[in-house]
């Protein structure tokens, strides 16, 4: 008999997703026991890009989770609420979810899987992070043996299509986001795109997979890519690096103590595997004990890429309901308890990049310099570039510091007379 699915949601990932499972010849053969049993959409009336008889598709999505003849329910309607109320409706009712919902998921993962460890039942996300990218999987799986030092990666495709273009063509921001909605890969409000917080949902899925731990997400940092200018982006490719807008958990002691769970535009050096991701690709680098790196890659956003990620989870659990296994797998369930104790952005020790305008007056470089030595922050370099108007651009780039030293050292420069402000400052890898 074929496993019915539920699929909530018809917008750019559902008709990818339907488009897929419709063109199944030459895909895996178990795609064949798969049957759109119902879609549930906002209008009736929107044209579609699939074809699908009008009795499969329903605005009644409540139907959907407590209708008894679907097996699986694959919420691609994104949001917060009716998201959650109704993955957890289907999961009441005994139904496996695949969701692309990092939203949901960062912020409710407790409540959606320890209702589905009590019913018995998965909750799979492949799509949620990296989009076609496997990666929930890998960490759940093939790098579960290993012990995790740090996920680091460029988890958001519309922002990372912005910084190129910007950096490539010296496009103008608003250009380059309106053509990432266009293409598809912009959230139905992009400011969870262009402010980090998309990024933030995905990092910290990530660390709760990497660290063994949930992750409160109102504890992770979140930075966006508003403040980044064509200049910050000249001058960083000046000094050898590029701007990518990183998602970082990590170790920030030998002993494992603390957990860093960050999102913020970074220099990171031209040299460095993730300075070369462009466009919507994404990827995410894991450093584990003993394997070292890996490198995950590919497109993190998109219609097909991302149905892609969502098909396989309905393939596994296709081939679970097939094989009628009654005990839980562990690998495929989510098995944390307790949440991790995250380390606030203060404590993070790392380098900075910042930009100064100053008034062109003698001895303001020797000024920054004596100021910043008060609060222990040492210089990497220092340029004098240019001129602004009537002002003088300096540019430094620090050594390892105190994030919160560094702060301190900014607020005091800031009040100087001979600084007129500080319209950058970034954090370096
Ligand atoms: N776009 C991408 O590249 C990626 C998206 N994701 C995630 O996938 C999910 C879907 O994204 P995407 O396809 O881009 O979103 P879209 O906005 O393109 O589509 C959303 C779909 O859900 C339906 N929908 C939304 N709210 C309701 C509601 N209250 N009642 C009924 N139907 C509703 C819409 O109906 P209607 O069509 O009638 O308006 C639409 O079909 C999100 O969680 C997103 O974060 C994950 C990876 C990549
Ligand atoms: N808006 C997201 C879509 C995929 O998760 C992105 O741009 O990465
Ligand atoms: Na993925």
């Amino acid at each position: 008999m074929a496993v019915k699915l539920g699929i909530l949601g018809l917008g750019t990932v559902g008709t990818g997703t339907v488009q897929l499972l419709q063109d199944n010849v030459g895909r895996h053969p178990l795609l064949q026991d798969i049957e759109i049993y119902r879609v549930g959409v906002r209008s009736l009336t929107k044209p579609r890009a699939v074809e699908l008889s009008p009795e499969v598709i329903t605005t009644d999505l409540e139907a959907i989770v407590n209708d008894p003849a679907v097996d699986i329910v694959v919420e691609l309607m994104g949001g917060l609420e009716p998201a959650r109320t109704l993955i957890l409706t289907a999961i009441k009712n005994g139904k496996h979810v695949v969701t692309a919902n990092k939203a949901v998921i960062s912020r409710f993962g407790g409540e959606i899987f320890t209702a589905a460890n009590q019913a018995g039942v998965y909750v799979l996300l492949e799509a949620a992070v990296g989009g076609g990218i496997p990666v929930i999987q890998p960490l759940k799986q093939s790098l579960s043996v290993n012990r995790i030092n740090a996920i680091m990666g460029i988890v958001n495709g519309t922002t990372n299509y912005i910084l190129t273009k910007m950096q490539t063509e010296g496009s103008e921001f608003d250009d380059v986001l309106a053509d990432a909605q266009r293409l598809g890969y912009a959230e139905a409000d992009p400011t969870a795109d262009v402010d980090g917080w998309d990024a933030g949902d995905k990092i910290a899925i990530l660390a709760s997979l990497g660290f063994d731990g949930r992750i409160n997400r109102d504890d992770v940092y979140c930075e966006g890519i508003r403040q980044v200018t064509k200049t910050d982006i000249a001058y960083s490719a000046k000094l050898g690096f590029v701007i990518k807008l990183l998602g970082i958990a990590q170790h920030l002691d030998q002993d494992n103590s603390r957990l860093s769970v960050r999102v913020h535009p970074t220099l990171v050096p031209q040299t460095h595997p993730l300075a070369s991701i462009n466009g919507v690709y994404n990827a995410i680098l894991v450093e584990g004990e003993p394997i070292g790196q890996v490198m995950l890659f590919g497109p993190g956003a998109g219609a097909g890429a991302t149905a892609s990620a969502v098909s396989s989870d309905i393939l596994n659990l296709v081939a679970t309901l097939k094989t009628n296994t009654a005990k839980p797998n562990p690998l495929l369930a989510c098995r944390h308890q307790h949440y991790s104790q995250i380390t606030p952005i203060s404590e993070l020790v790392t380098r900075f990049y910042a930009r100064f305008l100053s008034k062109d007056q003698a001895g303001v470089i020797g000024r920054l310099g004596t100021c910043f030595g008060n609060y222990g922050v040492s210089l990497e370099s220092v340029v004098q570039t240019g001129f602004q108007g009537e002002l003088a651009e300096i540019v430094v780039v620090t050594h390892t510091v105190r994030e919160g030293d560094f702060r301190q050292a900014l607020a005091e420069i800031q009040a100087m007379e001979s600084i007129d402000s500080i319209p950058s400052v970034l954090r370096v890898l």
